[in-house]
């Protein structure tokens, strides 16, 4: 858990240093989540902690509390106003949308008015679908109707560009109905408005005629098609592709096994999130609820802490979980609460009240049925570690937990009604829960505490490439995209995948979707395994070993760990080492010199004879095939640049046996074009 320097830190360290001897055993014989929590919750050191002092002298996460602001919210329209005088229409998007941030949800009228002035902005960039968005919000708000005009001849101008002319005619109506209405437009100004859309209006009807009256086209998807899985899905986890199927051992739990030959490239796995939770930083930049970039951001109507990309995703937000963040949200950043921590929270509050006390019956059972990403029931049996676990260990996530359980309160999600007002300073002088919540408190206290277990292990980072515009260098188009952390989130059937220091996959990101594709050949009955951290080509076996003890609690026995594989740098490139060609399967490696003569090699393990002849012939073509594919990629045409390097590791794997440099450069070249196709924002 990263405290960074937020004030729940403090807490902690005021906490543990106040519990005696008899309080700490107390806890320590404790046995269940449920108890731990009831237990700390009671005592008096955390029920008096007065959180005032420490809030007002903490400096991380801005500032507390937060509010709309008419005063900021006016200063950042005027400025928009001011970059329209100098028509300087980005600067003016820009200042509309942040004044849209700080704008009252009351002050209805205004709001109309500043999205209608974005609507401006963004039909003079073009962004038409985007204009017709802003002009339905403000008419929706109550935009003025002595000013209607303006929005429903933009409209109608929007939707020529779109070639959308049934809407079109009707929008050029609303304008000269509208008209009767503009009370301040000069006379002369309105008859040639009215003449115009007439006009248009005879225009569009014949051009309709002539053409048959032919429907509009649908308008544009604004969000990348959400990524499909290829062919069938496995009937127990439709998340997974039928390629895979989820085994288990004693030693390993439960890992996904490749049911047929795998190909580099196949999608094994889409998976949209359980839980998932942006990063604070990214809160005005990115969509809260799907974490796509937004250019054109659509605030919370409520707190000036969140944006999203689209209605859809404001509503959906605002129905489950942000309805009970939005006004703690501030509160959760400045305790400087890791994002794994921030995601078991948000496990609870998606959800409504009632879920989790009918659920409680039929938690210990594994769910029947088809593994799915949205049961909690499936969370809750994810690995955590619950028996190797320290007493100090559960102490600390306890008083976090009992920091959430406070919060949950203040929340109004006790009482399953998300509050309306900015939090006060004054509802934190205690973190005592009222006591008509006890049994909420030990059933989701105890449900947080062990989603901090789980997610431990469990959660995964979000990322999403960011890549400058490309650049033009010697005639070639670079793409040059790095990665930037962005969200956490749990993938259920994603956290079924098991590491291995040489994984057989990639993962990214469209949006908040994972997609798993292979990057090997992997054969049938072979582990299919992701990656937790560490690769063997970079990090050395005893720190990738140490590494995943400390945060994964396993050791590891991957082929690379277990067979002393060298790191890239160390690998030798005098030999090539082909796979023994025996009549009876072999494991044995044939090393070969590069300057060898000789064509049959005998196996030092089965002593039969490889003739290398025949795998020479097929790697031919190879170097070749993996210089077109570089080209490609640097050209950034990915999908050309994938198949060439999943021709080359066909060929090399029907030859070679790794681990050798030229297999981990394609592997790594196939792994960043995969990336680069599948989630990329220009930034
Ligand atoms: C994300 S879970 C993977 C799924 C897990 N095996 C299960 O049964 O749910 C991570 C945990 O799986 C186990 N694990 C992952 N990779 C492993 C490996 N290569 N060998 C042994 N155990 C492993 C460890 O217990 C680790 O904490």
């Amino acid at each position: 858990m990263s405290q960074d320097e937020g004030f729940f830190k403090k807490f902690h360290e005021t906490i543990n240093s106040s519990l005696d001897d008899v309080t700490r055993n107390n806890f320590v014989n404790l046995e269940t989540n449920t108890k731990r929590v009831s237990y700390l919750c009671s005592l008096p050191t955390v029920r008096n902690y007065n959180l005032i002092d420490d809030l007002q002298k903490c400096q991380t996460g801005g500032e507390f509390p937060v509010k709309k602001d008419l005063e900021k919210a006016r200063l950042l329209k005027d400025e928009g106003n001011k970059a329209v005088q100098k028509g300087d229409w980005a600067k003016a998007m820009q200042m509309y949308s942040q004044s849209m941030v700080h704008m009252p949800e009351k002050e209805t009228e205004e709001l109309s008015i500043v999205l209608a002035n974005r609507s401006a902005a963004l039909n003079h960039l073009e962004q038409y679908e985007d204009t017709l968005a802003d002009i339905k919000r403000c008419l929706n708000l109550g935009y003025p109707r002595h000013l209607r005009y303006k929005v429903y001849e933009r409209r109608a101008r929007c939707l020529l560009v779109l070639k959308r002319n049934k809407e079109a005619i009707s929008a050029f109506q609303d304008t000269i109905s509208s008209l009767d209405e503009a009370t301040k437009l000069d006379k002369e100004k309105r008859q040639k408005m009215r003449t115009d859309s007439k006009l248009m209006l005879e225009i569009l009807n014949k051009g309709l005629v002539l053409a048959g009256n032919p429907k509009d086209p649908e308008p544009l998807k604004k969000t990348p098609p959400k990524p499909k899985l290829p062919g069938k899905h496995n009937s127990q986890y439709p998340a997974a592709s039928e390629a895979i199927q989820i085994d288990s051992d004693e030693v390993r739990g439960r890992f996904a096994t490749a049911t047929k030959d795998i190909e580099p490239g196949e999608i094994l796995l889409v998976e949209k999130p359980h839980s998932g939770v942006l990063l604070a930083e990214y809160s005005g930049t990115h969509c809260q609820h799907c974490f796509m970039k937004c250019p054109i951001p659509l605030p919370c109507p409520k707190c000036p802490n969140v944006v999203f990309c689209s209605d859809k995703c404001l509503e959906a937000a605002q129905k489950s979980y942000h309805g009970y963040e939005c006004h703690i949200l501030p509160l959760i950043w400045k305790s400087g609460c890791s994002i794994t921590c921030h995601i078991a929270l948000r496990m609870i509050t998606q959800q409504n009240k009632d879920y989790f006390p009918k659920l409680s019956q039929e938690l210990d059972a594994k769910p029947p049925g088809p593994y799915k990403t949205e049961d909690y029931r499936n969370i809750y049996h994810l690995v955590s570690h619950e028996d190797k676990r320290s007493k100090l260990d559960f102490l600390h996530r306890t008083q976090m937990t009992a920091f959430f359980v406070k919060l949950l309160e203040v929340s109004g999600y006790f009482d399953g009604k998300p509050r309306i007002k900015p939090v006060e300073l004054d509802e934190l002088k205690t973190m005592a829960v009222d006591e008509k919540y006890k049994d909420d408190v030990a059933l989701i206290g105890g449900l947080i505490l062990k989603n901090l277990q789980i997610l431990k292990f469990n959660a995964h980072e979000v990322f999403e490439l960011q890549c400058p515009k490309p650049k033009v260098d010697k005639n070639v188009i670079k793409h040059e995209g790095k990665s930037v952390f962005l969200a956490g989130a749990v993938f259920p059937t994603l956290a079924l995948f098991n590491h291995s220091c040489d994984p057989g996959v990639v993962r990214y990101f469209c949006g908040n979707n994972v997609v798993v594709r292979a990057v090997k050949n992997i054969k049938k009955g072979e582990e299919v395994s992701e990656n937790y951290g560490p690769i063997f080509t970079t990090v050395p076996k005893e720190k990738r070993q140490a590494e995943l003890k400390e945060q994964y609690w396993f050791d590891c026995h991957c082929t690379p760990c277990e067979h002393k594989w060298p790191m890239y740098g160390e690998m030798n490139e005098n030999y090539m080492r082909f796979k023994c060609d025996s009549d009876h399967p072999c494991p044995n490696v044939v090393a070969v010199p590069y300057d060898s003569q000789e064509f049959m090699v005998q196996c030092g393990l089965c002593q039969q004879y490889t003739n290398i002849l025949k795998g020479l012939k097929s790697l031919q073509d190879t170097e070749m095939m993996y210089r077109l594919g570089r080209a490609a990629m640097e050209s950034g045409q990915y999908g050309e640049a994938i198949k060439k390097f999943v021709a080359v590791l066909k060929l090399y794997d029907e030859t070679l046996s790794p681990p050798y440099r030229s297999y981990y450069d394609c592997v790594q070249d196939l792994r960043r074009s995969m990336l680069a196709l599948g989630n990329y924002s220009i930034i």
